[in-house]
């Protein structure tokens, strides 16, 4: 059994709009992720793999399925044990300004998860972990009375990063944890985090629409479009040797979530379900 192990995942959300029919951003969704591996889901803008990332973590729930973590099938667990298991599954957000909170100091904010699960842990003890965590993820010590606001995007990252990990979980999920950052910067994060994932053993979960990334990051690749996985592939087998017409479109469109690169989907002729998707 893997670490991770999503299995037949639905999950519909009342439409936005009165009136408009509501949205099935997953229909029925199974996979897995191994300890140490980092699987990549890529897709169109839409096509559900946030709502695919927020349910592994539990951070929504789904209205049919399982997802088990560690041993935990997560939709099960009562409040209190959900809140326990949080220490051992985690999120990185595309948006590290918006996700750390603008008031607190670097080191209140990596320390806090710690706060909450460790309350075996002295503050010295506290102190002690950040700050060797601080210098893991390249920051410098004296960061930790800085304010976010105060630190270049890269660096906000390497604290939210940081953040997720100082409990030690072994599940992560990273939502397009690149995107927002330069292109030189974009490197060196991922070049932390594939350090990291050596170290540790965590299992990513790695949400994205760059195909350069997750070629570069993913040992498997799962691709979604309307809220089903049309196909999962080793990352080479996916780039060399693409199964799924609908792979094929996205390869050879190198896929941009910017909805003026849409026009590229319109080439596309795949099974009938895509394929009227693709013209809707
Ligand atoms: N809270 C919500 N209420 C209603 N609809 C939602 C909600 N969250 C997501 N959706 C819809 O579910 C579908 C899947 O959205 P999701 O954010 O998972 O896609 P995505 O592939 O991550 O897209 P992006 O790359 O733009 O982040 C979309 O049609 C979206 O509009």
């Amino acid at each position: 059994m893997s670490l991770v192990e999503i299995s037949e995942v639905v999950k519909t959300f009342a439409a936005r709009q009165r009136g408009a029919e509501p949205v099935q951003a997953l229909k029925g969704v199974s996979l897995s992720v191994d300890e140490g591996e980092t699987v990549a889901v890529i897709g169109e803008s839409g096509s559900g793999k946030s709502t695919l990332g927020k349910a592994a973590l539990r951070l929504l729930d789904v209205d049919s399925g399982t997802i088990t973590v560690a041993g935990d099938e997560i939709g099960a667990l009562d409040a209190k044990r959900l809140r326990a298991k949080r220490a051992d599954m985690q999120v990185v957000f595309q948006e590290p300004f918006e996700s750390l909170n603008p008031r607190l100091a670097i080191g209140s904010i990596i320390a806090e998860p710690l706060q909450i699960h460790r309350p075996d842990l002295s503050t010295t003890e506290i102190r002690s972990q950040v700050v060797q965590m601080l210098d893991k993820v390249g920051l410098p010590e004296s960061s930790a009375t800085r304010l976010p606001g105060e630190l270049s995007g890269g660096q906000q990252q390497r604290v939210g990063i940081a953040r997720a990990v100082i409990t030690r979980p072994r599940f992560l999920v990273l939502d397009e944890p690149t995107s927002s950052l330069d292109l030189s910067i974009r490197a060196q994060v991922l070049a932390l985090l594939a350090e990291l994932q050596e170290e540790s053993r965590m299992a990513y979960l790695f949400v994205s629409h760059d195909m350069h990334t997750v070629e570069w990051i993913s040992d498997r690749i799962a691709v979604m479009y309307l809220g089903e996985i049309v196909e999962t592939a080793p990352t080479r087998q996916l780039f060399d040797a693409p199964g799924h017409e609908y792979t094929r479109t996205l390869l050879s469109a190198r896929l941009s979530a910017d909805p003026r690169e849409r026009h590229a989907y319109k080439a596309f002729s795949g099974d009938t379900t895509v394929r009227q998707a693709s013209t809707a």
